[in-house]
């Protein structure tokens, strides 16, 4: 098990990492979650015992990393995946960790099957692609057969193939008993990889709790309505009931009706009462990406803005402008598609786990801006 407590790391007048508390347990896929320079690389690089933390502490298995009896045969990771000499081959790179940590030589050559690069071992590992750079650096973190595995950002530059591939081997550590402790930006990943999820935000923690809670607790709920094909005076009645009742209505482009704020049966009861035939009415989740996304919004430390293109002329425009995404509902229809979002619709449910706030303890380190869920809005 990793336990941080407290951890704290400042760069200057920086703070990177600030006051984190939790644990991951053995035998689950951790996900840890955060975006750009939200702290996650310091946080695995403490818990390597790569940099020292500011305040607090962090160990596996009740020790500090460097106290560690016999450190690389019970962690592994993978940190950076450029982080290898580049005129070895990646036969020659794993034997050398071999050696160094007294591992035997014939396990180099079971971790390059592993990882499936059997037929380039020979070659020089400058001329790796992206993601041979990254199965080898994942074949480095497996060569002690460790307990404890970290992984930064494992699927960066890997094809589906190779992402699935991760994904499974991802499982079948943890369903070994192994602690997996693995960050990524891809929430989408996460959601079929991960058991339990910590997200962080400007080195606060934010999250921690199982995959399908998150969903549950940051998710707003909505129905999926179609009325009959080609009857457009059955839908407009539809919607108009549904507003009327306080329900949010947002034609999708399949023709299906994405209701908000209304309860199912309630629905159901609203189309029985104003006489409209449904041809669907069914229960629907926002997907952890957008759970996630609202989540962390007002912890991004880098957001883009539209590219004013200093008064350049744009490319030619389509006649008709283009696709705009309809939007349903009572009066005219509203430029820019989806209408700005209702009190208490996009913003965390209650219930919602409450982010990070300011400092209890004195410390010396300077708390980053603390997220406060109104800038998610
Ligand atoms: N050695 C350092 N010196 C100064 N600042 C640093 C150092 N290492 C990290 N930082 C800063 O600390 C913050 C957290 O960085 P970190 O790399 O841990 O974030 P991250 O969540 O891993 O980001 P990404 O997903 O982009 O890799 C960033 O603002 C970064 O610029």
């Amino acid at each position: 098990m990793i336990e941080a407590t407290g951890l704290t790391k400042s760069f200057g007048s920086k703070t990177a990492v600030y006051n984190l508390t939790f644990r991951v347990q053995p035998g689950k896929v951790t996900g840890f979650l955060g975006p750009n320079g939200a702290g996650k690389s310091t946080t695995m690089r403490m818990i390597l015992g790569l940099d020292t933390p500011s305040n607090g502490t962090v160990t596996i298995g009740g020790y500090q990393y460097r106290q560690l009896p016999n450190a690389p045969r019970q962690v592994g990771a993978l940190l950076d995946a450029n982080a290898k000499h580049g005129g070895r081959s990646a036969r020659s790179h794993l034997l050398c960790l071999a050696q160094l940590s007294g591992i035997p030589a014939r396990r180099v050559d079971e971790v390059l099957d592993v990882v499936g690069l059997t037929q380039v071992a020979g070659k020089r590992s400058k001329g790796f692609s992206l993601g041979m750079g990254q199965r080898l650096g994942i074949a480095a973190a497996l060569l002690g057969d460790p307990q404890v595995l970290l992984f930064d950002e494992p699927v960066n530059g890997l094809d589906p193939e190779g992402i699935r591939w991760v994904r499974e081997l991802m499982r079948r550590l943890a369903g070994e008993g192994r602690t997996v402790f693995v960050s990524s930006h891809l929430m989408s990943e996460m959601a079929q990889t991960a058991d339990h999820l910590i997200v962080i935000g400007r080195g606060q923690l934010m999250a921690d709790l199982p995959v399908r809670a998150f969903i549950e607790q940051n998710s707003t709920g909505f129905a999926r309505v179609r009325t009959p094909d080609g009857e457009e005076e059955q839908r407009e009645t539809l919607v108009r009931a549904l507003t009327e009742d306080g329900g949010q209505v947002l034609a999708e482009p399949e023709g299906t009706l994405k209701v908000t704020g209304l309860e199912l049966p309630r629905i159901s009861e609203l189309a029985h009462r104003v006489d409209v035939r449904l041809w669907e009415l069914s229960p629907h989740h926002a997907s952890l990406e957008e759970a996630y996304m609202r989540m962390t919004q007002g912890a991004v430390d880098f957001r883009s803005t539209a590219d004013q293109r200093a008064g350049l002329q744009g490319p030619p425009q389509p006649p008709y402008g283009g696709y705009q995404e309809p939007v349903v509902g009572i009066g005219p229809p509203q430029p820019g598609g989806y209408p700005p979002p209702q009190p208490g619709w996009g913003a965390p449910p209650p219930g919602a786990p409450v982010p990070a706030g300011p400092p209890v303890v004195p410390h010396q380190a300077t708390p980053p801006a603390p997220y406060r869920p109104e800038d998610a809005r």
